[in-house]
């Protein structure tokens, strides 16, 4: 690279709802032999930090954000984590940031053209949304963020096409159609999209998202990253009531979605945890719209890491518990009405 002139280093914002296959698409990028550097900027819904930890080789160039949700509370902090990183010797051939599922790739991508330092050293390349072929249909039907994250896309990434079959397929291609009908969809499994097809291909389009939301190059007043120019004097409506700059809706995760975080620093029997979070999503799988964690199991070297959406579970061993590592047990539940207090009473019934 060029150190003399200074480059704008790409950004790709992944977003996509809850367990759609953004970690999974994150950990392609991260392992694919591409001799680039990427610095990954991972916004986690819950406390106790179970994505950062699934990051494959996660120790160095991972940026946790875990005080909220990226495209309201903690926009500030991705521009002080993006400024800092920008800073850094030797830089980056590219960002990626991963949104929680739950947010707005609006305010996210906004970001990137109404902070000045910013936008003199990023340049976003893309807002990739990733689709769960098997769920959407419902998020479509009950969630805002769902619906935002398709229509903001310039890269849809069409991911679990095992799960459904070709005529389904069809139908929910055609469904995203309607929402987008620009953005490239690509189909997947395991997020397997061929990397050239979605980094560096420079495909958003700022003409397209400012005709989808007006307001985009012009947060309100008294939010980090206002920008005082000829917008200031018109198009006033729309800013006092909503601190987002967007018209048509309160930016709340109000839909009665809660995560609940519970940790226990007690082994846990490996067939009680099995049998009960296989009840469990037997019982509430359609009100857990994400459940995962790592697990410490009495008499195993290795983590048992656990991913649910909905009534699909899936773990299994991984990698060993490192020395010094600190050796517990720790899972989120994402969704609606979550009984918290029958949550941790399971879950400490699983001790050994
Ligand atoms: N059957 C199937 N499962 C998949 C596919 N892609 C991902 N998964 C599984 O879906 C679950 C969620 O995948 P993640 O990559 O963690 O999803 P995510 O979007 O990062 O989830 P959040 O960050 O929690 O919103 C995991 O259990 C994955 O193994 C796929 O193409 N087919």
């Amino acid at each position: 690279m060029d150190t003399a002139t200074p480059t704008r280093t790409p950004v790709t914002v992944l977003t996509g709802y809850l367990g759609a296959g953004k970690t999974t698409l994150l950990n392609r990028i991260l392992s694919e032999d591409h001799g680039k550097r990427y610095a990954v900027i991972v916004n986690e819904f819950g406390e106790v930090g179970i994505d950062n930890d699934l990051i494959v080789g996660a120790d160095e160039e991972v940026f946790e954000m875990n005080n909220g949700c990226v495209c309201c509370t903690v926009r500030g902090d991705l521009i002080r984590v993006l400024s800092g990183l920008m800073k850094r010797k030797g830089g980056f051939d590219a960002i990626i940031v991963e949104t929680t599922g739950l947010a707005d790739p609006g305010p996210v991508a906004q970001t990137f053209f109404v902070d000045d330092d910013v936008r003199a050293r990023t340049r976003l390349d893309s807002v990739t949304t990733v689709v769960d072929a098997r769920h959407i249909t419902l998020r479509l039907a009950d969630s805002r963020e769902a619906v935002e994250q398709i229509a903001f896309a310039d890269q849809i990434v069409l991911n679990k096409t095992d799960l459904v079959t070709e005529a389904e397929l069809v139908e929910v291609e055609a469904r995203i159609r309607r929402l987008n009908p620009l953005a490239a969809i690509h189909r997947a499994q395991r997020s397997n999209v061929p990397l050239e097809a979605i980094l560096g291909r420079n495909s958003f389009d700022l003409d397209r998202i400012t005709t989808l939301e007006p307001d985009f190059l012009n947060p309100p007043h008294g939010e980090a990253g206002h920008v005082h120019d000829d917008h200031c004097d018109h198009d006033h409506h729309g800013h006092d009531h909503d601190h987002h700059g967007h018209d048509h809706h309160d930016h709340v995760h109000d839909d009665g979605i809660k995560g609940v975080s519970l940790t226990l620093e007690k082994p846990l029997d490996g067939i009680k945890i099995t049998r009960w979070l296989n009840d469990l999503l037997q019982a509430k799988g359609p009100d857990i719209l994400r459940a995962k964690g790592i697990l410490d199991v009495k008499g195993e070297d290795r983590r048992l890491v656990f991913q649910a959406v909905h009534m699909i579970l899936e773990g299994d061993y991984q990698r060993d518990w490192k020395a010094g590592e600190t050796r517990n047990s720790r899972m989120v539940f994402i969704g609606r009405d979550l009984d918290e207090a029958a949550l941790k009473a399971g879950f400490e019934g699983c001790v050994a």
